[in-house]
């Protein structure tokens, strides 16, 4: 601790609980009451230049457009804080909707709260708020697709690729705020450096953001997911990578029974009937439930202003613009898209390019499977037809008699010829 006091120059503080649904009493403790704790840790820090705050740009989620300011919380985070230490855990739990009103999740919530603990509880620090948006894999550094947990989109990638997921609930045409992860880490060095050189009168906010510089729908991210993984498929797909956007609840249910639960619970009898541990209603339920989590990001569009960020930029030197480069107007989304998909099957997957022609085998196995299981289904219910209906029947022994035709016309045909 007396060497953290007294040596460091700047702070940059990333540490968090990123998961949505964590109890209001853990993020409290990790996003605010933590922030408030390292505040005080770097007021008593004599060489301390910048203290460098990374939040999130969903912070205020609960708006649309969003603004480099710090919006005030309608319970002040002290009280929060104080609360927390005397409510017993089943109170927080029924509190929370309450407490955290149109914010769709703990963690939001408590990123907007932190923010609030830093503009009261600065004192004289020299501070910087930094809000990226949804973080994914490397776009350059130190090379592309880099990635190395499920959070984000990383995980439905995942689950898209290996054929689990065949439907999300999203507005294909609402903007996809993705930033690469080298982009934030510029973009926060950089921050750093002009906060602890220039010293600004007041916290600056600077969105990290892409789609104020160059925006990315959803529906075209998802594309080229699919048509990353067609090329270049992930091993041992569950069924035939294939997804789609779902508009509204009666779609979305019937695609969940359909496409999700359906071909779980046969897949389960299969390894039951095989003497095996079923296991995929449970991957399903998991998976179902993560994408309920995380489909409000995919169904609404937010506007971030960047004035901040672009005077930064214009801020560098040529040489500092080069290699803290966090221009976005630069990026090539499908490309990115598509080394993401890749940096998902190395880093994550942990799965080699050598397997490919196996993984494509694989996918032309389940594309038999899938026409082979499609047309007995189509033979069962008509069969089941006929058993019911006369009309039926009748047009099942004219295409039979037609065919019968069709052979007799053809064969007499070849035995003149011959
Ligand atoms: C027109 C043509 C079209 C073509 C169409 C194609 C169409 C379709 C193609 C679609 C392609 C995709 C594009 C769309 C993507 C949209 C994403 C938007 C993201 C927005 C994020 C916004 C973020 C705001 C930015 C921020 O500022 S924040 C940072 C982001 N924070 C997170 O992303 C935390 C999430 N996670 C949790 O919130 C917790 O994890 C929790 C999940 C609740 C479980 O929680 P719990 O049930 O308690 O259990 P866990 O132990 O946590 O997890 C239990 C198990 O679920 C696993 N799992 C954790 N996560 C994830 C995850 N993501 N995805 C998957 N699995 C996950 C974990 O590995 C563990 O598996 P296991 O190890 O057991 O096998
Ligand atoms: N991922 C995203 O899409 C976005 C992330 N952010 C923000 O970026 C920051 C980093 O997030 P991300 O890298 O995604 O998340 P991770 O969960 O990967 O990283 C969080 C970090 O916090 C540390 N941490 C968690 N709890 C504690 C604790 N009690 N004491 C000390 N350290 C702790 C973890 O340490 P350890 O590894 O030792 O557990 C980990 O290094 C967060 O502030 C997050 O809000 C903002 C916008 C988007």
């Amino acid at each position: 601790m007396q060497e953290l006091l007294s040596c460091t120059n700047v702070v940059f503080h990333c540490a968090a609980t990123v998961r949505f649904n964590d109890s209001l009493r853990h993020a409290v403790q990790l996003n605010v009451t933590a922030t408030q704790k390292l505040l005080l840790m770097a007021s008593q820090m004599p060489k301390l230049e910048a203290f460098i705050h990374i939040s999130t740009a969903f912070s205020n989620c609960n708006l649309q457009h969003i603004d480099e300011v710090i919006y005030p919380c309608p319970v002040e985070p002290k009280k929060i804080i104080d609360s927390m230490e005397w409510l017993d855990d089943a109170i927080v739990e029924e509190i929370t909707p309450k407490l955290i009103r149109d914010w769709p999740n703990t963690y939001t919530y408590t990123k907007a709260l932190g923010e609030m603990v830093v503009h009261q509880e600065s004192g004289n620090l020299n501070i910087a708020i930094v809000r990226p948006s949804i973080v994914g894999a490397t776009w350059q550094e130190p090379f592309p697709g880099w990635v190395d947990n499920v959070n984000g989109p990383s995980g439905l990638i995942i689950a898209t690729g290996k054929g689990f997921l065949r439907a999300l609930r999203g507005a294909p045409m609402a903007v996809a705020d993705l930033i690469p992860v080298d982009t934030v880490v510029n973009l926060t060095l950089a921050v750093g450096w002009y906060t602890a050189v220039h010293r600004p009168k007041s916290t600056l906010i600077y969105h990290c953001t892409s789609s104020n510089f160059n925006p990315c729908h959803w529906g075209k991210m998802g594309f080229q997911i699919l048509a990353t993984c067609e090329k270049i498929p992930f091993e041992r797909a569950f069924r035939r990578p294939y997804a789609d956007f779902t508009t509204n609840t009666i779609t979305t249910q019937y695609q969940n029974a359909v496409s999700h639960w359906a071909p779980a619970i046969i897949y389960d009898l299969y390894l039951r009937l095989t003497g095996r541990k079923p296991r995929m209603t449970k991957l399903m339920n998991r998976l179902l439930r993560t994408v309920s989590v995380l489909e409000y990001f995919v169904n609404r569009s937010w506007e971030w202003s960047t004035n901040n960020t672009e005077m930064l930029m214009s801020e560098l030197s040529p040489e500092d613009q080069r290699v803290f480069n966090f221009d976005v107007r630069q990026l090539n989304w499908l490309e990115y898209i598509e080394n993401y998909v890749l940096g998902v099957k190395k880093y994550l997957l942990k799965e080699d390019m050598a397997g490919v022609p196996e993984a494509k085998q694989h996918l032309r196995r389940l594309r038999n499977i899938h026409y082979l299981f499609n047309t007995a289904l189509f033979l069962i219910a008509w069969r089941l037809l006929i058993a019911r209906s006369q009309m039926a029947r009748n047009v099942w022994l004219f295409i039979v008699s037609l065919c019968y035709k069709c052979i007799s016309y053809f064969r007499a045909s070849s035995s003149l010829k011959a």
